[in-house]
């Protein structure tokens, strides 16, 4: 199951390096249609499979970019294996933790027209010793002293709501700053243990998050510092179409550009993460970053990620202190 580039078990992580945690990595294949017929049988005109989940796509758009990066992926039966194999072909390292479970399938139908419907499968469940074994694989790599470790995408059955909170206490214990990219009671779980350096949610994640409506940006920098408070250092929140807003707790910044036309958002949540990661300098431009690599990455299909040359930082404005007023389809 691995080879020179995805090093398998004994992997291991340098101080620049950015390792990723993906609980419910899957394997993501997207559906290219005229137009989605529900209750006919639809063909297919394309067809592209890319390895998936949010932390693989983290890593894998990290080091489309020269880098470092490795990826924690529990794995199981045929397509975990394929998994595995893709990761290599990426040039991801990965360290690939079996379990019983076959990784699933994801399922993306974009029609013609852009408009993109995603069928998630849940997953195996793990046992109890396979997530013993999973955040065992994680502390192995924090014993390296990495630069972050990023926590993303849904939890798989068995995993326990705090598998987060485990694993950031985990990171605490070795001083490793840590990012979380994932929604519902696992994010809200996290997010009341506190020690986060960075959450990534979209609008629709925050305002669950914090039980309202996020209607203006002055709602979604509220909702923001209500998760500061509780002991996060900084909160990226993407807008889809309207860009992101980056909220610290003294400032604020708001990046965007000219409307595009998608030809996949999937896996641009997870380009954003990358490209703010990968920034440098001020908040404001790891924002730009960040943005830049999620605007690249709706423009190519399935759960492709951008390469530097695609991405356009020049279209990318950045807004320091933005209207509160201003409502988020405004922006
Ligand atoms: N339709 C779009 N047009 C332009 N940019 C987009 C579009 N959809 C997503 N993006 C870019 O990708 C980023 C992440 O997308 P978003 O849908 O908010 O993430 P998630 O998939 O995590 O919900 C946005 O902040 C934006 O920069
Ligand atoms: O773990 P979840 O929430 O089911 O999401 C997994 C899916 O999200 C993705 O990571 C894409 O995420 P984003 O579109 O939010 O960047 C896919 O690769 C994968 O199929």
């Amino acid at each position: 199951m691995t080879d020179a580039t995805t090093r398998g078990p004994g992997a291991t992580s340098s101080a620049r390096t950015v390792v990723t945690v993906t609980p419910n990595p899957s394997l993501d294949r997207a559906l290219e249609l005229d137009r989605l017929e529900v209750g006919e049988v639809n063909r297919a005109h394309g067809v592209h499979v890319h390895p998936g989940g949010k932390g693989i796509n983290v890593a894998r758009a990290l080091v489309r970019h020269g880098e470092a990066a490795l990826a924690v992926v529990p794995v199981g039966g045929a397509d975990g294996t394929r998994l595995v194999t893709l990761l290599a072909e990426h040039g991801v390292p990965a360290v690939p933790v079996p379990v019983s479970g076959d990784t699933r399938t994801n399922i993306t139908l974009v029609e013609a027209d852009g408009v993109t419907t995603k069928v998630n499968a849940p997953g195996p469940r793990l046992s109890d010793a396979e997530v013993d074994a999973l955040l065992a694989a994680v502390e192995d790599q924090l014993a390296t002293a990495p630069r972050a470790v990023v926590a993303a995408g849904s939890l798989p059955a068995g995993a326990g709501d705090v598998f987060f909170v485990r694993l950031a206490g985990l990171a605490g214990r070795y001083g490793v700053p840590v990012v979380l990219d994932t929604s519902g009671t696992p994010l809200a779980r996290a997010v009341r243990a506190g020690g986060l350096c960075l959450i990534k949610p979209n609008a629709e994640e925050l305002a669950e998050l914090v039980g309202g409506d996020l209607v203006t940006v002055g709602d979604v920098v509220a909702a923001a510092r209500e998760v500061i408070a509780l002991g996060t250092s900084a909160v990226l929140v993407s807008l889809g179409a309207h860009g992101a807003l980056l909220v610290l707790d003294d400032a604020t910044w708001w990046a965007g550009g000219p409307p595009l036309v998608p030809l996949s958002t999937v896996g641009a949540g997870d380009s954003t993460v990358a490209g703010f990661l990968a920034g440098t300098g001020t908040g404001a431009e790891r924002l730009r970053n960040g943005v830049a690599w999620g605007r690249a990455a709706v423009l190519l299909p399935g759960t492709e990620v951008p390469s530097p040359a695609q991405l356009d930082l020049d279209a990318v404005r950045v807004v320091e202190g933005p209207d509160p007023g201003l409502a988020l389809k405004e922006l």
